[in-house]
């Protein structure tokens, strides 16, 4: 198994390698790739830990031999928020690096299982089906917006609340990955709240991102957690990929446009990636309008990624 990390000298990017290089399968190959100069020393560093995952950095100019073979291409590319930003004013910048490396990946690893994490995540997904579709080597059963964030997130602040290990807590994030577009069911989760508790921890974990930025204070958004988010969304697709059919994550991926034509749900992972979009099952009353007071935004960011590649 080949994963590639695009982005992979970044806050994220680093903490993700670390991760990977020391929870995937034996055998496995990494690629580090970045324009920035100090990703052959993030592979040097990483390759002195004593597991059995070869590690190899990439810079700027050599992005088609960090592809080449890869099974997986993990996209941490790109700016990340300050204080008073959306994650769609990042939308100008990273555009076109998802764009780009998109190209390459059809390029080079055209199989490969793309994960997509670089913001606003709503509009790249939607940029990189574009490109693959112009490319001709779409399949909507292999790109994934990684949403793993909010599902952690809710894991931990649920698990906080009802002062529960927060391994024994489940909760689906549905929708998209900003703002109100972010819907946890905590009508799914098996435990009871309180209405207060439903308004206040949904907009927690809505805000969470939010949250980190402003506590780093300008320098810049969640990496630690998002390292951690991505390195379970990996190591759940490197299972399927390698034949396990039964591995469910919530994932903003290619529906049949019943809510947007993207929308985070359970899916089950298998050799193929998407295997089945689960169904997210009956909503409260609550979550209902949460989801239909978001859908015509999240339809709109869509449109945009869509409408960026001519
Ligand atoms: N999906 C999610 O839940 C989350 C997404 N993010 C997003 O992830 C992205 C990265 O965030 P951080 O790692 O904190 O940023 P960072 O600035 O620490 O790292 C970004 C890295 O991307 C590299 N880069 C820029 N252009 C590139 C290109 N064309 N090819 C390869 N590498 C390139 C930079 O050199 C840098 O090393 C941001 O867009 C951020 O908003 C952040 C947190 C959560
Ligand atoms: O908020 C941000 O800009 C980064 C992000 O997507 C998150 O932490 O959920």
């Amino acid at each position: 198994m080949k994963v590639a990390v695009l982005g992979a000298a970044g806050g994220i990017g680093q903490a993700l390698s670390l991760l990977l290089k020391t929870q995937l399968p034996a055998g496995s190959k990494l690629a580090l790739y970045d324009v920035a100069p100090v990703v052959p020393g993030v592979a040097v560093d990483l390759s002195h830990i004593p597991t059995a995952v070869a590690v190899k950095g990439y810079g700027k100019d050599d992005l088609a031999p960090a592809l080449v073979g890869a099974d997986i291409v993990l996209i941490p590319a790109g700016v990340p928020r300050k204080p008073g930003m959306d994650r769609s004013d990042l939308f100008n910048i990273n555009a076109g690096i998802v764009a780009n490396l998109i190209e390459a990946i059809a390029d080079n690893c055209p199989n490969a299982a793309i994960g997509i994490i670089t913001n606003p995540v709503n509009t790249t997904v939607a940029i990189a089906k574009r490109v693959l579709e112009k490319k001709g080597v779409y399949n909507k059963n292999k790109l994934f917006g990684v949403t793993t964030l909010d599902v952690i997130r809710a894991e931990t602040f649920v698990a906080e609340l009802h002062g529960m290990n927060p391994s024994e807590v489940t909760v689906p994030v549905i929708g998209g990955h900003s703002g109100t577009t972010i819907l946890p069911l905590l009508s799914q989760t098996g435990l009871s709240f309180t209405d207060e508790q439903i308004e206040s921890l949904t907009k927690r974990i809505q805000n969470a991102g939010t949250e980190v930025v402003e506590a780093k204070a300008g320098g810049g958004s969640a990496t630690l957690s998002m390292g951690q988010a991505a390195a379970r969304f990996c190591l759940s697709l490197v299972k399927a990929l390698q034949g396990d059919d039964s591995v469910v994550e919530c994932t903003y991926v290619e529906t049949d446009g019943q809510d947007a034509l993207f929308f985070a749900h359970p899916v089950r992972l298998g050799p193929n990636g998407v295997e089945e979009i689960l169904p997210y099952g009956e909503l409260s009353a609550y979550e209902e309008k949460a989801k239909a007071a978001m859908l015509d935004g999240l339809k709109g960011d869509i449109q945009t990624g869509l409408d960026f590649v001519q």
